[in-house]
């Protein structure tokens, strides 16, 4: 126990697995927890005496499948071995920590999900930017980053680590990252720039980072030599796979924050049982195709050369069928490539798994062979990047059985022919039993005992049992060992002489066993790199080829990419909602077109559930999959490559984040009026419904006059149920208004889902609400009211008052930056509490500050 506490002691936030012979035993509150989450019985240990403790343990070779459940449960592991031999010491036996097993550093299958990556995060924060850095360690990936909150944000978002590391200091500040990671808090001495640069250094063997091209991160390095420090603390000393740290670039993908992945539904659906786009067009075979995916989709290209080059591949695959079958039906035999090489890095890869490695390798020599031969330039490049090792997959036929076990203890791993002195002992072995069946006969035939029986056990080794009733036939020199209710056991001189050989071969046997395999690993670990740049090269096909299958199953087409800013989709479709329609039902395709010259902004009226959010994310997620080099569900479409994409959706369910929805929704639509680009997108979703009727429809207008005033002149989609908003087409020349058709009968309403030029008169409300089942007597009344409004013409006042603000033409100029004046209303304002001001109040506050204004 004195061993124990001193071990846990400096592990005092992990549950401490502590070796004792055949079983890993936890003491005290970790027992209490282990008992919990595994389940196993919880003991007390010196009962009513001061020492006494909780225990729980498992046999030793539990270890993977108790381990993952521990991890899982949101657990830092601490595995403590025995450091060596109990026969060869006569005190306490040597014990250490071998590997602390955390969230984000875990290397074990149980743990990990094939087709998604186990990020470890740091994240720096530095005096100008933010750094950030990524590390999969089961695939030796190593990323960096830096930038604003936003951009940080945003990768966190994407990339999904399952532990981040932060500074002590910073706690305050990560917990605005509103976002729910596993965290843990490392010494601020930790992250040193000069420290983590020369421990980048000395990992690669290199004098400068420059080679990298990351030498000036100088927060993404910290944040990088975080991530190192931690391995070397957590015991993770073999880490030969992590060849190479990359740089994400920030100006290479499509901006989309975390609101728009969210809202897109990229990954993830916001619904519990709902699917995701990922859901839909992931078809990949392999678990690193998977994962690249997952990647592509986070992260779309703004490099037209490299989007067309993807969908020349794609082209390929599907006009050459039999070549895409081939390298696809290659691609599903693989394993995990990625995983199995970092494994050998490691030093944890099992026999077995050696074996699915070089199968892997071999199915790599026809895909490049047909991609040579493709005589398309994305493909042959691909394909001269892929290695097959051909010297790695003969050495390891040679050296291992084909159905080698998992455990190289289990024997029988190293093939016939490798080692001379291992066929002799084993043929040894295996003719112990033939002589052994020999010695039984010839006995019987001796003495006359008929039920005579050979067998061992651990106690004394291989021993002769004789029945009760042939006892008197015993011969003299035999040596009685035990007595048991019917029978005796005996051994004799060449029985013991027999033991020493075939055991001492067996033990002999191990030893060669592991040895030759110790070797052949030490010559596997050559091939990391080739091995990873061969997987990089197979994930990318894999995912190419779902391309090809999302396009010949889902009748995608090839989009027309280009440097123009016009966007021209021509019966486009939401590929996620199309699969989810009832059998029988078909989606209603729509063209949509924005450019920056007549068609900027297009303004979609349309009554309830009658389809303008679908046509919203429709538009966004077919620029997504152009740009990821993917086909597209629309019949044809001329895309110009589209930088940033934004999507905001009127206040609904923040409310968890503890601020007013309103509030959020407002944040978050600032935040793209102060991003614009000329090549963003922008989806706005009954932006302003959020709070009264007026403010609404007046803050969406000032959004939309901004949006088509603003230099930038990005591409909107603004759906919104304002119909007052159809005005604006009349002074604003590029924002033209559509709406969703619907065919009214004469108390019901037939959705279209066609959009049309023009705009709505009515939003139906009331009619969904009828749809939905509200009690008629509601519906009634509702329609009495909504009557009563209509007539009282409260409408025609709102567009009265915007026709006014066109004519006027507000100067908001007469604002000087450096007027007194303005530094009065703006005192003005700030005195004022909002939250207890009356609808009466505050128009008398407004009333003051006009009169401020025409003083001047
Ligand atoms: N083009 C289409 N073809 C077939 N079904 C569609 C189409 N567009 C939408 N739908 C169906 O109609 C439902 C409602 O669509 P959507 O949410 O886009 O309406 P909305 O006009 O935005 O409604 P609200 O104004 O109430 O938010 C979708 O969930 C989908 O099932």
């Amino acid at each position: 126990m004195q061993q124990y506490n001193k071990i846990k002691s400096k592990y005092p936030d992990a549950l401490l697995l502590f070796r004792v012979g055949d079983f890993y035993e936890t003491f005290g509150e970790d027992a209490v927890h282990a008992s919990k989450i595994l389940g196993i019985v919880l003991t007390k240990r010196g009962a009513g005496s001061t020492s006494e403790t909780h225990l729980a343990g498992f046999p030793h070779h539990s270890l993977n499948s108790y381990l993952p459940k521990l991890v899982k449960a949101g657990l830092r592991v601490a595995i403590c071995d025995q450091l060596e031999d109990p026969k060869m010491t006569k005190t306490i036996v040597k014990r250490g920590v071998t590997e602390l097993v955390t969230p984000g550093v875990a290397l074990n299958d149980e743990v990990l999900q094939s087709k998604n990556n186990n990020f470890l995060a740091a994240v720096h924060f530095g005096k100008k930017y933010i750094g950030v850095s990524f590390l999969d360690i089961s695939t030796g990936e190593f990323l960096t980053a830096q930038g604003n909150e936003e951009y940080i944000d945003k990768l966190l978002q994407n990339f999904k680590p399952s532990e981040v590391l932060v500074q002590k200091q910073f706690k305050q500040k990560f917990s605005q990252f509103k976002a729910n990671f596993y965290t843990f808090y490392l010494d601020d001495w930790v992250f040193q720039h000069e420290f983590a640069h020369e421990s980048l250094c000395k990992h690669f063997k290199v004098k400068s980072l420059k080679g990298f091209g990351i030498e000036d991160l100088v927060d993404g390095i910290t944040a990088s030599g975080a991530v190192l420090f931690y391995l070397s603390e957590t015991q993770h000393n073999n880490i030969s796979h992590i060849s190479q740290i990359k740089q994400i670039h920030q100006d290479k993908y499509v901006w989309m924050d975390r609101f728009t992945l969210r809202n897109l539904e990229l990954h993830a659906s916001n619904a519990a049982d709902g699917i995701s786009l990922l859901d839909i067009i992931d078809q990949t075979v392999s678990p690193m195709g998977g994962r690249l995916l997952r990647r592509w989709l986070s992260l779309p290209l703004k490099d037209l050369q490299e989007i067309k080059e993807r969908q020349s591949i794609v082209k390929y695959l599907i006009e050459k069928e039999s070549d895409f079958e081939k390298i696809w039906g290659q691609i599903k035999s693989m394993s995990d490539l990625e995983r199995l090489i970092s494994k050998v890095a490691t030093g944890k890869i099992s026999p077995r798994e050696v074996v699915m490695l070089k199968n892997s390798l071999l199915a790599i020599s026809p895909i490049k062979e047909i991609g040579l031969k493709s005589g398309i330039e994305g493909l042959v490049n691909l394909a001269n990047n892929l290695d097959p090792c051909p010297e790695l997959t003969q050495k390891i036929s040679q050296t291992l059985n084909e159905n080698a076990p998992v455990n190289i203890n289990k024997g029988n791993s190293i093939a016939e022919g490798v080692s001379e002195e291992l066929d002799e002992l084993r043929s040894l072995s295996s003719s112990g039993k033939s002589y052994l069946d020999q010695m039984v006969e010839r006995e019987i035939e001796r003495t006359g005992i008929s039920s005579l029986k050979i067998a061992f056990n651990n106690v004394f080794g291989y021993y002769i049992e004789v029945r009760n009733t042939h006892k008197d036939k015993v011969p003299e020199e035999w040596i009685r060992k035990q007595t048991l209710v019917s029978a005796e056991r005996y051994i004799t001189e060449e029985l013991k002489h027999y033991e020493s050989k075939i055991l001492g071969a067996q033990e002999k046997i191990a030893v060669l066993e592991q040895e030759i395999y110790g070797q052949l690993i030490d010559f596997l670990l050559q091939f990391v790199q080739p091995i990873q740049k061969s997987a990089s090269q197979i994930a990318r096909l894999d995912c190419l080829c779902a391309f090809a299958q999302n396009a010949i199953h889902y009748n995608f087409v090839k989009p027309v990419l280009d440097d123009s800013t016009d966007l021209d989709i021509k019966n486009g479709r939401h590929p996620v909602i199309e699969k989810q329609l009832p059998p029988g039902e078909a989606y209603i395709a729509n063209d949509v077109v924005l450019n920056r010259n007549q068609q900027q902004i297009i303004m979609i009226t349309g009554p309830n559930m009658s389809g303008k959010s679908a046509i919203l994310r429709q538009t966004a997620l077919i620029v997504i999959l152009a740009q990821m080099g993917s086909y597209i569900p629309a019949q044809n479409a001329k895309i110009g490559l589209v930088d940033k994409i934004f999507t905001r959706v009127g206040a609904s369910d923040n409310i968890s984040m503890g601020e007013s929805t309103f509030m959020v929704e407002m944040n978050e639509t600032a935040s793209i009026l102060n991003n614009l680009s000329e090549r963003s997108l922008i989806l706005l979703d009954e932006i302003g419904r959020g709070t009264s009727t007026y403010d609404g429809i007046s803050i969406a207008w000032a959004i939309a006059e901004y949006l088509h005033n603003h230099p930038t002149k990005p591409k909107t989609l603004f759906a919104t149920h304002y119909h007052e908003l159809n005005d604006m087409s009349e002074s604003f020349d590029r924002i033209k208004n559509y709406n969703v058709s619907v065919k009214e009968l004469k108390d019901n309403v037939i959705f279209l889902r066609k959009l049309v030029p023009g705009g709505s008169k009515h939003s139906f409300g009331i009619h969904v609400a009828k749809l939905a089942g509200m009690p008629n007597e509601v519906v009634f009344k509702a329609n009495k009211i909504l009557e009563r409004l209509e007539k009282s013409h409260a409408s025609e006042d709102v567009q009265e008052k915007l026709r006014q603000h066109k004519q006027e033409d507000l100067q908001l100029s007469i604002f000087q930056l450096d007027d007194p004046l303005l530094e009065e209303i703006k005192d003005e304002i700030m005195r004022t509490n909002i939250d207890t001001l009356t609808p009466i109040e505050a128009l008398m506050k407004l009333n003051e500050i006009k009169r401020m204004l025409i003083k001047k």
